[in-house]
This record gives structure tokens, C-alpha cells and sequence, in this order.
């Protein structure tokens, strides 16, 4: 049976002080202390150059902390296909099918056998519905199906941990609201915890549990989304939708006019 909700006994990212400094840049991440559960996933939303992406990269660990600690339950083991990203534009590689593209985390990691990964590849196409795409190239599929493909190839290495750094952004809503719903249903097969940074507010709150405010560096506040999970897209139309939606905005304005915790 999918899990309706995440797990609130396991700490999935521990963030403790976490902090960056650029050289001799101005601006610094952090310090910034927060607790994402399993199976939780926390929506990072803030105005441009608030350090979004650098917060990502971090928990990643790709982007060095200068002072703290970030761990994840990914970095408790060696698999390095434990972390699956998705990120703003597709990066599929232009002379390999679509199959090829999604099995190449697993050739990297050479984990199983070539048989196995490339059942899984297929398995994770069919999951995102572009089972019949395998042998088409990437330049072949339309925007939103390279971002399916996309997302196949984060997810097939089954990582606990999936960050996604504006994954929707180039697409027009419509397909953006779809492949919001994919997200979902994939969350609902498997319950990864995921980090997603994004600009839209409707979209954080369709698809997160958690929403974290940022600004300037600093993690202003983190607030628990009320509305049931998980969601469909009639809940848009909602007047609790709304209302949630207006007090995110107050939020990012700087407007004194909610509860969060951190
Ligand atoms: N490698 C780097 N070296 C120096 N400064 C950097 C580096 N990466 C990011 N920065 C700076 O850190 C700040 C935060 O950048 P970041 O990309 O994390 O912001 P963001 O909130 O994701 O922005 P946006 O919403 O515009 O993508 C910016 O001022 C940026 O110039």
C-alpha cells in the first residue's frame, strides 16, 4: 500500500550550522539548521540570489560547507545512487536514445548486470509513460517528454534522496501541472525524500510537505503545509488552497502575518 504521508520517526537531511562563504563574496549561506524527515519533501522558495541552488548543491554535497554539517541518510552509505537530481533543463545526452540516457546513471555506477539495467531503464521509462520513446533521440521528444526522460533517469537508480532544482520552470503550465501530478504519483510508489527548489508558489504547494522560506542566505522561516496529501490538482480551486497560497506570498513579501518554525 503507498504511504499516505512521510515518516516522522527518521531524519532523512540534517542540516546544523550549515553555511557557505564565497571566497571573498558578499554573501554567505546559512548558518542554517533544519530537519527533513523521510519521505518528506520540503519545497525551498525565496527570492532570486537567495542562495537556493547554493542550499541544494549543499545537501548534494557537491557545494563544500565553509562551517556546520549537512548530513543525509544517503551520505550514511557509499552508493552513489543514492541521490537522484533533476534539474531547470533536461542535459540528456544528444547521441543516445532515450533508453540509453535513462540507464546511464546505473552504466556509471555499474551496479547489476547490463541485462538488469537496462530492465530497470525501462522500468523507469514506463514509470514516467515514455515506455514507447526508448529508441527515439533526445532532439526526437517534445520539451516535456526530455523532462520525463529526466525524470526516469533520477529515479532509476531508486535514490531515497531526489533534489530537484526548478525542474518545471521551462515548461508552460499546463505540462508543468502534469508532470507536478507524475511527481506526486511516483512519491506515492516509492516515498523518497526530496528537496525542490522553485520560484512558483503554486507549485510548492501542490507538491510539498514542508515550504522553507529564504532570504538573503538565511533560512527565514519553514512552514508546514495544512492542505491533505496527497493532492490533485482540483484542490487548486479550493478556498483552503488559496488561502494558503496568499499567506506563502506574505511570507516571501516579508509580511509579519504567519507562524512557521524552523
Ligand atoms: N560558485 C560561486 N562563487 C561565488 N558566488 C556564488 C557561487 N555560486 C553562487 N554564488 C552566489 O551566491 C548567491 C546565491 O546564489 P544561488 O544560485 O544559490 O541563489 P538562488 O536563490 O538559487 O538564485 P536564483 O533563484 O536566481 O536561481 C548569489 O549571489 C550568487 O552570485
Amino acid at each position: 500500500m503507498p504511504q499516505a504521508s512521510p515518516d516522522q520517526s527518521t531524519v532523512a537531511i540534517q542540516c546544523q550550522q550549515a553555511a557557505v562563504q564565497f571566497g571573498s563574496a558578499v554573501f554567505q549561506l546559512g548558518p542554517i539548521d533544519l530537519d527533513i524527515q523521510a519521505g518528506e519533501i520540503v519545497s525551498l522558495i525565496g527570492p532570486s540570489g537567495c542562495g537556493k541552488t547554493t542550499l541544494l548543491r549543499a545537501i548534494a554535497g557537491l557545494q563544500p560547507l565553509s562551517s556546520g554539517s549537512i548530513q543525509t541518510h544517503a551520505s550514511d552509505t557509499n552508493d552513489c545512487g543514492e541521490v537522484g537530481f533533476v534539474f531547470q533543463q533536461p542535459a540528456l545526452l544528444p547521441w543516445a536514445d532515450t533508453l540509453s540516457n535513462v540507464q546511464l546513471p546505473l552504466d556509471l555506477i555499474s551496479r547489476g548486470t547490463k541485462k538488469t539495467r537496462q530492465a530497470a531503464a525501462i522500468d523507469a521509462l514506463r514509470s514516467v509513460q515514455l515506455e514507447h520513446a526508448s529508441k527515439h533521440s533526445p532532439g526526437e521528444l517534445s520539451g516535456g517528454m526530455q523532462m520525463r526522460a529526466s525524470v526516469a533517469r533520477a529515479l532509476v537508480t531508486e535514490p531515497k534522496l531526489l533534489l530537484l532544482d526548478e525542474p518545471f520552470a521551462a515548461l508552460d503550465d499546463m505540462l508543468r501541472q502534469d508532470l507536478g501530478q507524475l511527481l506526486i504519483s511516483l512519491w506515492q510508489q516509492r516515498q523518497f525524500t526530496a528537496v525542490m527548489v522553485t520560484h512558483n508558489i503554486a507549485e510548492s504547494i501542490m507538491l510539498s510537505h514542508r515550504i522553507a522560506i529564504m532570504r538573503g542566505g538565511k533560512l527565514e522561516r519553514v512552514i508546514p503545509n495544512p492542505l491533505a496529501w496527497p493532492r490533485d490538482e482540483s484542490i487548486r480551486r479550493t478556498a483552503p488552497f488559496g488561502e494558503f497560497y496568499g499567506l506563502i506570498s506574505d511570507a516571501l513579501r516579508g509580511v509579519e502575518s504567519v507562524e512557521g518554525q524552523v
